[in-house]
């Protein structure tokens, strides 16, 4: 017999276990299936451990800047390994699992697949089946998995993803780090930070981190270069061999190098996670992320009872997007079976279409938000760029010797409002809410010139960049 609910979730990762408490909470009977850990991979395999493990290095780079202050002797690694530990609750998801039943959401363990219109049939870890039937919604929240590229005995070797560097037991001596994207310049500066001797970034193009401003990349690939890592641009792993399971690893490179490691990092990007989600069965294809319209819906399917949030719709691979689209979602879904207006202003997608605010962790933290100058030049907007230098402003001088980095504010000359905002130095992710704000509310710069900046502070660099802009 078919269990009945009002919405069923698949995924309980930060988007899925959004959705759910929400629904729960307007009274709507609600299960979410969950094929791991209820949390996600945001909570034991990527934001929150790759965070734990970077902090200590951010603040040790700080110190350095710091007169009077130095650190007494190398980072102890092992403190640090064991502090993830506690931050992925040693990988135990017995706290979200009592929230959960808190929040009167069922949870039930195993894998879940749509089957037809409304129904999702799980596979249990004890071998058996259960079928789900919702009377409102079902809520696609997979996530994502991360790509391996088809590099000749690559996956043989049994590189590390994600989920093995976040949850490293040791740092290793050697390591290659395949990618130049996020993951690549967090775990880069993360190993060697922690101890790693050698860490040798492989990136197949020409700088890193390729979407946000150029000049962050430039001046991360500085930083990671000035701390010892090894990048190098223009270069791909062409042959992989590991002879001993779990032994050195030799990694013969494009340019006819050649470099041994004890692991291999493979961070090329991530896909939506919906193999084996049955999407076929409701007439999706399997090949792309699941479309959705700005209510979170999915795209081409009749009748409007399935939506998709966070990483498996493709649109913005970041937790706090994905709950962004978790509470849209969930507004429309308890509208809808309320009968009542589902078109509120909080109940459209916005965000995902202004540019997706992201700080990238490395020191300098790359904190954007909006389009950068060369998405806006392509989309025909009336652009001007200012840029400026953050090291000038009083509150940056006070943070220490050697403080530096850069703003950047693209302005729609039509109107006067701001299409993106980058900040490129220590510490600066604090600053970039304010962007958002800017950016999301379209303030024109003439009001933000009446927002006047404390000092001593770095957020004076807000008023530098009016007045490079001419105010
Ligand atoms: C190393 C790393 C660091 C990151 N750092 C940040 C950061 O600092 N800030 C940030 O905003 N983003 C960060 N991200 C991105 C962030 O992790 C993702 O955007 C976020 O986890 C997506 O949330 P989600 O709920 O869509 O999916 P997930 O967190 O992937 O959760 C999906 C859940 O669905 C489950 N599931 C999948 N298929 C099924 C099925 N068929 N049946 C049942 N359950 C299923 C999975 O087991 C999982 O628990 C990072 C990513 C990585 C790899
Ligand atoms: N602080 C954060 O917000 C944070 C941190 C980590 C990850 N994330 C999210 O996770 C997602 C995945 O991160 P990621 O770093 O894996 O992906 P990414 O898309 O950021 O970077 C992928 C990198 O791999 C390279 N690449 C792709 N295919 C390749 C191939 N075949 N051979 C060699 N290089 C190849 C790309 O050129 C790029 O440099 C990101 O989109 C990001 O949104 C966010």
């Amino acid at each position: 017999m078919p269990e009945v609910f009002d919405v069923i979730v698949v995924g309980a990762g930060p988007a899925g276990e959004v959705v759910a408490g929400r629904v729960a909470a307007a009274g709507l009977s609600t299960v979410i299936v969950e094929r791991e850990l209820a949390g996600g991979e945001c909570s034991y395999w990527a934001c929150m451990p790759s965070k734990a493990l970077l902090r200590p290095v951010d603040l040790a780079g700080e110190v350095s800047r710091v007169q009077g202050l130095r650190l007494d002797g190398p980072i102890d690694a092992g403190a640090v390994l064991a502090h993830r530990d506690t931050v992925v609750s040693n990988y135990d998801d017995s706290g979200q699992a009592r929230w959960l039943d808190s929040a009167k959401v069922t949870l039930v363990r195993g894998a879940g697949r749509l089957t037809g219109a409304r129904s999702v049939e799980v596979a249990t870890a004890d071998g058996g089946t259960r079928t789900l039937t919702a009377n409102h919604a079902v809520v696609l929240a997979t996530g994502s998995v991360p790509v391996i590229p088809p590099v000749a005995g690559l996956a043989a070797a049994q590189p590390w993803t994600n989920r093995e560097v976040t949850a490293a037991h040791a740092v290793p001596d050697r390591l290659v780090v395949i990618g130049g994207g996020v993951v690549a310049c967090e775990m880069a500066q993360a190993m060697r930070g922690l101890g790693s001797r050698e860490v040798t970034m492989l990136v197949r193009g020409g700088g890193l981190l390729d979407r946000v401003e150029p000049f962050a990349g430039e001046a991360v690939a500085r930083s990671l270069t000035e701390q010892g890592v090894d990048v190098r641009l223009r270069e791909s792993a062409e042959k992989v061999e590991r002879p001993e399971p779990g032994g050195a690893v030799t990694v013969r490179l494009t340019s006819g190098d050649t470099i041994t490691a004890d692991e291999i990092l493979v961070a090329t990007g991530r896909r939506p996670a919906i193999g084996d989600l049955g999407l076929a069965s409701v007439g999706l294809p399997e090949s792309r992320p699941v479309g959705v319209d700005d209510s979170m819906r999915a795209t081409g399917v009749a009748d409007g009872w399935l939506y998709a949030v966070g990483d498996v719709n493709g649109m913005a691979p970041l937790t706090h997007m994905g709950k962004y689209q978790a509470r849209i979602a969930s507004d429309v879904i308890v509208a809808r079976a309320r009968g009542e207006a589902d078109d509120r202003p909080s109940m459209r997608d916005r965000a995902d279409g202004l540019g997706a605010p992201q700080v990238i962790f490395t020191d300098p933290q790359v904190c954007a938000v909006g389009r950068t100058e060369a998405q806006a030049r392509a989309e025909g907007f009336d652009v001007r760029a200012v840029e400026y230098e953050m090291g000038q402003v009083a509150g940056g001088y006070l943070l220490g010797d050697g403080y530096g980095g850069r703003a950047k504010a693209v302005v729609d000359e039509s109107r006067r409002v701001l299409l993106g905002v980058t900040f490129v130095a220590p510490g600066a992710a604090e600053l970039l809410h304010a962007a958002t704000v800017a950016v999301a509310a379209g303030v024109t710069l003439d009001d933000l010139w009446h927002a006047v900046p404390s000092y001593p502070t770095v957020s004076e660099v807000w008023l530098r960049l009016l007045e490079e802009y001419g105010l």
